[in-house]
Protein backbone atom coordinates (compact mmCIF):
# COMPACT_ATOMS: atom_id res chain seq x y z
CA UNK A 1 0.00 0.00 0.00
CA UNK A 2 1.19 3.37 -0.66
CA UNK A 3 2.08 5.38 2.57
CA UNK A 4 0.00 8.89 3.21
CA UNK A 5 3.32 9.10 5.64
CA UNK A 6 7.07 9.21 4.21
CA UNK A 7 10.93 9.65 5.21
CA UNK A 8 13.12 10.77 3.07
CA UNK A 9 17.39 10.85 3.77
CA UNK A 10 19.02 13.91 3.26
CA UNK A 11 22.01 13.95 5.04
CA UNK A 12 24.34 11.52 7.30
CA UNK A 13 26.72 13.66 9.68
CA UNK A 14 30.32 11.78 9.18
CA UNK A 15 31.13 11.92 12.75
CA UNK A 16 27.94 10.84 14.44
CA UNK A 17 24.71 9.24 13.11
CA UNK A 18 23.19 12.41 13.06
CA UNK A 19 20.94 13.09 9.94
CA UNK A 20 19.21 15.54 8.28
CA UNK A 21 15.90 14.11 7.05
CA UNK A 22 12.17 15.40 5.70
CA UNK A 23 8.86 13.50 6.29
CA UNK A 24 6.13 14.04 4.01
CA UNK A 25 2.50 14.06 5.27
CA UNK A 26 -1.01 14.57 4.12
CA UNK A 27 -0.57 18.22 5.71
CA UNK A 28 2.80 19.24 4.36
CA UNK A 29 6.62 18.33 5.01
CA UNK A 30 8.21 18.18 8.30
CA UNK A 31 11.86 18.99 8.39
CA UNK A 32 14.13 16.80 10.36
CA UNK A 33 15.44 16.58 12.94
CA UNK A 34 12.28 17.92 14.52
CA UNK A 35 11.01 18.80 17.78
CA UNK A 36 6.83 18.41 17.91
CA UNK A 37 5.00 20.29 20.19
CA UNK A 38 2.59 18.83 22.86
CA UNK A 39 -1.40 19.31 22.26
CA UNK A 40 -2.44 17.27 24.39
CA UNK A 41 -6.15 18.41 24.30
CA UNK A 42 -6.35 19.72 21.09
CA UNK A 43 -4.47 22.72 22.42
CA UNK A 44 -0.82 23.48 23.07
CA UNK A 45 -1.26 24.91 26.28
CA UNK A 46 -1.76 28.82 26.48
CA UNK A 47 -0.82 28.94 22.65
CA UNK A 48 -2.87 30.39 19.67
CA UNK A 49 -2.15 27.79 16.54
CA UNK A 50 -1.08 30.98 14.73
CA UNK A 51 1.83 31.52 17.17
CA UNK A 52 2.98 28.14 16.99
CA UNK A 53 3.09 28.17 13.40
CA UNK A 54 4.82 31.44 13.39
CA UNK A 55 7.81 29.99 15.10
CA UNK A 56 8.28 26.98 12.88
CA UNK A 57 5.87 24.46 14.19
CA UNK A 58 5.56 22.16 11.45
CA UNK A 59 3.87 19.15 13.54
CA UNK A 60 2.15 18.79 16.94
CA UNK A 61 1.18 15.81 19.23
CA UNK A 62 -2.51 15.06 20.44
CA UNK A 63 -3.24 12.38 22.89
CA UNK A 64 -5.90 9.67 21.94
CA UNK A 65 -6.70 8.57 25.73
CA UNK A 66 -7.28 12.48 26.40
CA UNK A 67 -9.56 13.47 23.43
CA UNK A 68 -11.35 9.86 23.99
CA UNK A 69 -12.47 11.19 27.17
CA UNK A 70 -13.06 14.56 26.39
CA UNK A 71 -15.12 15.76 24.72
CA UNK A 72 -15.14 12.56 22.67
CA UNK A 73 -13.33 11.34 19.29
CA UNK A 74 -16.91 10.97 17.90
CA UNK A 75 -17.29 14.81 18.57
CA UNK A 76 -13.93 15.71 17.17
CA UNK A 77 -14.82 13.37 14.11
CA UNK A 78 -18.57 15.52 14.09
CA UNK A 79 -16.47 18.80 14.20
CA UNK A 80 -14.31 17.19 10.55
CA UNK A 81 -11.59 16.11 12.18
CA UNK A 82 -8.96 17.89 14.62
CA UNK A 83 -7.38 19.60 12.05
CA UNK A 84 -10.50 21.40 11.77
CA UNK A 85 -11.24 21.06 15.38
CA UNK A 86 -8.39 23.25 16.92
CA UNK A 87 -7.28 25.24 13.74
CA UNK A 88 -4.23 23.30 12.70
CA UNK A 89 -3.58 22.69 9.14
CA UNK A 90 0.04 21.30 9.55
CA UNK A 91 0.49 17.74 10.70
CA UNK A 92 -0.77 16.05 13.36
CA UNK A 93 0.58 12.84 15.43
CA UNK A 94 -1.79 11.10 17.68
CA UNK A 95 0.01 9.24 20.57
CA UNK A 96 -2.45 5.71 20.94
CA UNK A 97 -3.42 5.91 24.67
CA UNK A 98 -1.26 3.26 26.34
CA UNK A 99 1.65 4.94 27.69
CA UNK A 100 -1.65 7.70 29.21
CA UNK A 101 -3.37 5.06 30.34
CA UNK A 102 -0.21 3.55 32.55
CA UNK A 103 0.18 7.57 33.54
CA UNK A 104 -2.82 9.28 34.46
CA UNK A 105 -5.76 6.59 34.36
CA UNK A 106 -6.10 4.32 36.98
CA UNK A 107 -5.17 1.37 35.45
CA UNK A 108 -7.41 -1.67 36.11
CA UNK A 109 -6.65 -4.69 33.75
CA UNK A 110 -3.81 -5.54 31.44
CA UNK A 111 -5.31 -8.54 29.16
CA UNK A 112 -4.70 -9.78 25.38
CA UNK A 113 -7.70 -7.84 24.58
CA UNK A 114 -6.51 -4.84 25.56
CA UNK A 115 -6.70 -2.09 28.98
CA UNK A 116 -9.29 -1.67 31.00
CA UNK A 117 -9.16 1.53 33.15
CA UNK A 118 -10.88 3.84 34.84
CA UNK A 119 -11.16 7.66 33.38
CA UNK A 120 -8.60 10.28 35.61
CA UNK A 121 -11.61 12.88 34.82
CA UNK A 122 -14.64 10.94 36.42
CA UNK A 123 -13.20 7.75 37.25
CA UNK A 124 -15.81 5.77 34.94
CA UNK A 125 -14.74 2.67 33.59
CA UNK A 126 -13.03 2.10 30.07
CA UNK A 127 -11.32 -0.09 27.97
CA UNK A 128 -8.59 0.61 24.83
CA UNK A 129 -7.40 -2.05 22.63
CA UNK A 130 -5.49 -1.80 19.36
CA UNK A 131 -8.93 -1.68 17.42
CA UNK A 132 -10.02 1.07 19.87
CA UNK A 133 -7.42 3.16 19.15
CA UNK A 134 -7.22 3.18 16.09
CA UNK A 135 -11.02 3.98 15.81
CA UNK A 136 -10.21 7.10 17.48
CA UNK A 137 -6.82 8.11 15.89
CA UNK A 138 -9.07 7.60 12.75
CA UNK A 139 -12.33 9.73 13.98
CA UNK A 140 -9.57 12.33 15.07
CA UNK A 141 -7.96 12.27 11.72
CA UNK A 142 -4.09 12.44 12.58
CA UNK A 143 -1.28 12.37 9.82
CA UNK A 144 0.50 9.77 11.75
CA UNK A 145 -1.08 7.49 14.04
CA UNK A 146 0.50 5.61 16.75
CA UNK A 147 0.62 2.03 17.44
CA UNK A 148 -1.05 0.55 20.50
CA UNK A 149 1.55 -0.49 23.07
CA UNK A 150 2.80 -0.75 26.46
CA UNK A 151 5.56 1.24 28.32
CA UNK A 152 7.37 -1.41 30.47
CA UNK A 153 7.68 0.57 33.89
CA UNK A 154 11.10 0.98 34.90
CA UNK A 155 12.40 -0.72 36.39
CA UNK A 156 10.90 -4.13 35.42
CA UNK A 157 12.02 -7.63 35.11
CA UNK A 158 13.27 -9.35 32.66
CA UNK A 159 10.68 -11.61 31.97
CA UNK A 160 7.86 -8.81 32.23
CA UNK A 161 9.09 -6.87 29.80
CA UNK A 162 9.97 -9.65 27.41
CA UNK A 163 6.29 -10.91 27.67
CA UNK A 164 5.37 -7.49 27.53
CA UNK A 165 7.24 -6.60 24.43
CA UNK A 166 5.85 -9.93 22.64
CA UNK A 167 2.39 -8.38 23.20
CA UNK A 168 3.09 -5.34 22.40
CA UNK A 169 4.27 -6.79 19.06
CA UNK A 170 0.71 -8.42 18.37
CA UNK A 171 -0.65 -5.07 19.60
CA UNK A 172 0.87 -3.70 16.58
CA UNK A 173 -0.40 -6.56 14.02
CA UNK A 174 -4.06 -5.94 15.23
CA UNK A 175 -3.12 -2.09 14.37
CA UNK A 176 -2.04 -2.91 11.01
CA UNK A 177 -4.75 -5.33 10.40
CA UNK A 178 -7.17 -2.20 11.36
CA UNK A 179 -5.35 0.55 9.17
CA UNK A 180 -5.10 -1.05 6.61
CA UNK A 181 -7.79 0.99 4.14
CA UNK A 182 -6.64 4.47 6.46
CA UNK A 183 -4.82 5.52 2.89
CA UNK A 184 -4.89 9.23 4.18
CA UNK A 185 -2.95 8.40 7.40
CA UNK A 186 0.27 6.69 8.37
CA UNK A 187 0.39 3.74 11.55
CA UNK A 188 4.05 4.44 13.23
CA UNK A 189 5.05 1.00 15.22
CA UNK A 190 6.71 1.38 18.70
CA UNK A 191 9.98 -0.49 19.92
CA UNK A 192 9.71 -1.78 23.26
CA UNK A 193 12.14 -3.77 25.06
CA UNK A 194 13.13 -1.99 28.40
CA UNK A 195 16.57 -1.02 29.52
CA UNK A 196 17.27 -4.73 27.96
CA UNK A 197 19.68 -4.67 24.75
CA UNK A 198 19.07 -7.87 23.53
CA UNK A 199 14.91 -7.69 24.28
CA UNK A 200 15.28 -4.53 22.21
CA UNK A 201 16.64 -6.31 19.61
CA UNK A 202 13.93 -8.70 19.62
CA UNK A 203 10.98 -6.16 19.59
CA UNK A 204 13.01 -4.26 16.81
CA UNK A 205 13.27 -7.83 14.54
CA UNK A 206 9.87 -8.10 15.31
CA UNK A 207 8.48 -4.70 13.69
CA UNK A 208 10.72 -3.47 11.39
CA UNK A 209 9.39 -5.58 8.35
CA UNK A 210 5.91 -4.91 8.89
CA UNK A 211 7.07 -2.13 6.17
CA UNK A 212 5.72 0.81 8.23
CA UNK A 213 7.10 4.47 7.33
CA UNK A 214 8.76 5.43 10.65
CA UNK A 215 9.14 3.30 13.84
CA UNK A 216 9.04 4.98 17.57
CA UNK A 217 11.68 4.23 20.69
CA UNK A 218 8.92 3.67 22.95
CA UNK A 219 9.56 2.60 27.01
CA UNK A 220 12.36 5.35 27.55
CA UNK A 221 12.11 8.30 29.41
CA UNK A 222 10.50 6.64 32.24
CA UNK A 223 12.68 7.54 35.51
CA UNK A 224 15.77 5.70 34.33
CA UNK A 225 19.39 7.26 34.69
CA UNK A 226 20.17 9.67 31.96
CA UNK A 227 23.92 7.46 31.33
CA UNK A 228 21.19 4.21 31.19
CA UNK A 229 18.69 5.74 28.84
CA UNK A 230 21.85 7.02 26.35
CA UNK A 231 23.28 3.60 26.27
CA UNK A 232 20.55 1.87 25.56
CA UNK A 233 19.21 4.40 23.47
CA UNK A 234 23.00 4.27 21.50
CA UNK A 235 22.22 0.62 20.96
CA UNK A 236 18.88 0.09 19.44
CA UNK A 237 18.35 2.96 16.79
CA UNK A 238 20.75 1.30 14.77
CA UNK A 239 17.92 -1.76 14.83
CA UNK A 240 15.62 0.44 13.17
CA UNK A 241 15.93 0.52 9.00
CA UNK A 242 18.22 3.72 8.25
CA UNK A 243 15.34 4.67 5.42
CA UNK A 244 12.40 5.11 8.19
CA UNK A 245 11.69 8.06 10.52
CA UNK A 246 13.00 7.37 14.00
CA UNK A 247 11.11 8.94 16.95
CA UNK A 248 12.13 9.12 20.66
CA UNK A 249 8.98 9.35 22.81
CA UNK A 250 8.68 11.69 25.20
CA UNK A 251 12.54 13.61 25.08
CA UNK A 252 12.48 16.91 24.94
CA UNK A 253 15.13 18.86 27.19
CA UNK A 254 17.87 20.15 25.54
CA UNK A 255 20.94 17.67 25.90
CA UNK A 256 18.63 14.99 25.80
CA UNK A 257 17.73 16.21 22.17
CA UNK A 258 21.34 17.02 21.61
CA UNK A 259 22.19 13.74 22.79
CA UNK A 260 19.23 11.81 20.90
CA UNK A 261 20.30 13.47 17.54
CA UNK A 262 23.58 12.60 18.13
CA UNK A 263 22.39 9.03 18.47
CA UNK A 264 20.39 9.25 14.85
CA UNK A 265 16.98 10.23 16.34
CA UNK A 266 15.05 12.44 13.74
CA UNK A 267 11.87 12.79 15.60
CA UNK A 268 11.10 14.17 19.20
CA UNK A 269 7.87 15.14 21.61
CA UNK A 270 7.94 16.43 25.00
CA UNK A 271 5.52 18.57 27.34
CA UNK A 272 9.03 19.71 29.17
CA UNK A 273 8.89 23.48 27.56
CA UNK A 274 4.84 24.30 28.05
CA UNK A 275 5.52 22.47 31.74
CA UNK A 276 7.83 24.43 32.94
CA UNK A 277 6.58 27.73 31.67
CA UNK A 278 3.67 27.55 33.73
CA UNK A 279 5.44 26.66 36.98
CA UNK A 280 7.84 30.20 36.18
CA UNK A 281 11.02 28.28 34.41
CA UNK A 282 12.11 29.20 30.78
CA UNK A 283 15.04 27.61 28.62
CA UNK A 284 17.72 30.30 27.68
CA UNK A 285 21.24 29.76 25.70
CA UNK A 286 22.67 30.89 29.24
CA UNK A 287 20.66 27.81 31.03
CA UNK A 288 17.58 27.65 33.12
CA UNK A 289 15.89 31.15 34.06
CA UNK A 290 13.55 30.58 37.74
CA UNK A 291 11.70 33.98 36.83
CA UNK A 292 10.56 33.65 40.63
CA UNK A 293 13.40 34.31 41.81
CA UNK A 294 14.07 37.56 43.61
CA UNK A 295 17.41 38.59 41.91
CA UNK A 296 15.29 39.30 38.20
CA UNK A 297 13.17 42.10 40.46
CA UNK A 298 14.48 44.82 39.01
CA UNK A 299 16.14 43.12 35.72
CA UNK A 300 14.45 44.59 32.86
CA UNK A 301 16.52 42.56 30.41
CA UNK A 302 14.34 40.11 27.75
CA UNK A 303 14.90 36.19 29.50
CA UNK A 304 17.13 35.94 26.57
CA UNK A 305 19.66 38.34 24.81
CA UNK A 306 20.08 36.11 21.86
CA UNK A 307 16.22 35.26 21.68
CA UNK A 308 14.25 37.16 18.70
CA UNK A 309 10.79 35.78 20.17
CA UNK A 310 7.73 37.96 20.77
CA UNK A 311 8.06 37.52 24.78
CA UNK A 312 12.17 38.17 24.37
CA UNK A 313 11.36 41.60 22.08
CA UNK A 314 8.50 42.74 24.53
CA UNK A 315 8.94 41.71 28.03
CA UNK A 316 11.83 41.82 30.77
CA UNK A 317 12.52 39.27 33.21
CA UNK A 318 11.03 41.94 35.95
CA UNK A 319 7.50 41.78 34.13
CA UNK A 320 7.71 38.23 33.70
CA UNK A 321 8.60 37.80 37.63
CA UNK A 322 5.65 40.02 38.10
CA UNK A 323 3.56 38.42 36.08
CA UNK A 324 4.13 34.84 37.92
CA UNK A 325 3.72 36.36 41.43
CA UNK A 326 0.44 37.75 40.62
CA UNK A 327 -0.17 34.51 38.99
CA UNK A 328 -1.52 36.09 35.92
CA UNK A 329 -2.38 33.79 32.47
CA UNK A 330 -0.40 36.29 30.61
CA UNK A 331 2.44 34.67 32.29
CA UNK A 332 1.87 30.69 31.02
CA UNK A 333 1.40 32.38 27.20
CA UNK A 334 4.93 34.08 27.55
CA UNK A 335 6.72 31.81 29.04
CA UNK A 336 5.44 28.67 27.17
CA UNK A 337 5.30 31.30 23.51
CA UNK A 338 9.23 31.79 24.79
CA UNK A 339 10.49 27.85 25.70
CA UNK A 340 8.98 26.59 22.49
CA UNK A 341 10.50 29.15 20.14
CA UNK A 342 13.45 27.96 22.37
CA UNK A 343 12.94 24.47 21.49
CA UNK A 344 12.14 24.58 17.80
CA UNK A 345 14.77 27.69 16.81
CA UNK A 346 17.23 24.72 18.45
CA UNK A 347 15.86 22.31 16.08
CA UNK A 348 16.32 23.98 13.09
CA UNK A 349 19.87 25.38 14.41
CA UNK A 350 21.01 21.30 14.74
CA UNK A 351 19.46 20.80 11.35
CA UNK A 352 21.80 23.26 9.75
CA UNK A 353 24.86 22.55 11.43
CA UNK A 354 24.08 18.78 9.89
CA UNK A 355 23.88 20.30 7.21
CA UNK A 356 27.19 22.28 7.06
CA UNK A 357 29.10 19.16 8.76
CA UNK A 358 29.47 21.38 11.60
CA UNK A 359 26.88 19.40 14.33
CA UNK A 360 29.56 18.46 17.37
CA UNK A 361 31.07 21.98 17.06
CA UNK A 362 27.44 23.83 17.53
CA UNK A 363 26.70 20.82 20.45
CA UNK A 364 29.74 22.00 21.89
CA UNK A 365 29.18 25.67 21.21
CA UNK A 366 25.51 25.29 22.83
CA UNK A 367 26.50 23.02 25.89
CA UNK A 368 29.44 25.28 26.52
CA UNK A 369 26.71 28.29 26.87
CA UNK A 370 24.13 26.66 28.37
CA UNK A 371 25.70 25.38 31.36
CA UNK A 372 24.93 22.57 33.63
CA UNK A 373 21.81 20.67 32.82
C1 LIG B 1 7.99 11.54 29.14
N1 LIG B 1 8.50 10.24 28.84
C2 LIG B 1 7.85 9.42 27.98
N2 LIG B 1 8.23 8.15 27.76
C3 LIG B 1 7.32 7.64 26.88
C4 LIG B 1 7.18 6.35 26.34
C5 LIG B 1 6.07 6.08 25.52
C6 LIG B 1 5.86 4.74 24.99
O1 LIG B 1 6.62 3.79 25.24
N3 LIG B 1 4.76 4.54 24.22
C7 LIG B 1 3.89 5.56 23.91
N4 LIG B 1 2.83 5.27 23.13
N5 LIG B 1 4.08 6.82 24.36
C8 LIG B 1 5.14 7.10 25.19
C9 LIG B 1 5.28 8.41 25.73
C10 LIG B 1 4.32 9.53 25.43
C11 LIG B 1 4.91 10.40 24.35
N6 LIG B 1 4.17 11.62 24.16
C12 LIG B 1 6.37 8.65 26.58
N7 LIG B 1 6.72 9.76 27.28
Amino acid sequence: MKHAVTYELLKTDQRTKARRGRVTTPHGTIETPVFMPVGTAATVKAMRPEQVKEMGAEIILSNTYHLYLRPGHDIVKAAGGLHKFMNWDKAILTDSGGFQVFSLGALRKITEEGVEFRSHIDGSKHMLSPEKSMEIQNALGSDIMMAFDECAPYPADRNYVKNSLERTTRWLKRCKEYHQNMENQSLFGIMQGGMYKDLRYESAMQIVDLDLPGYAIGGLSVGEPKELMLDVLDDCVDHLPAEKARYLMGVGSPDYLFEGVERGVDMFDCVLPTRIARHGMAMTSYGRVNIKNAKYERDFEPLDPECDCYTCKNYSKAYLRHLYKCDEMLSAMLLSNHNLHFLVKMMGNIRTAIEEERFLEYKNEFYAKYGRF
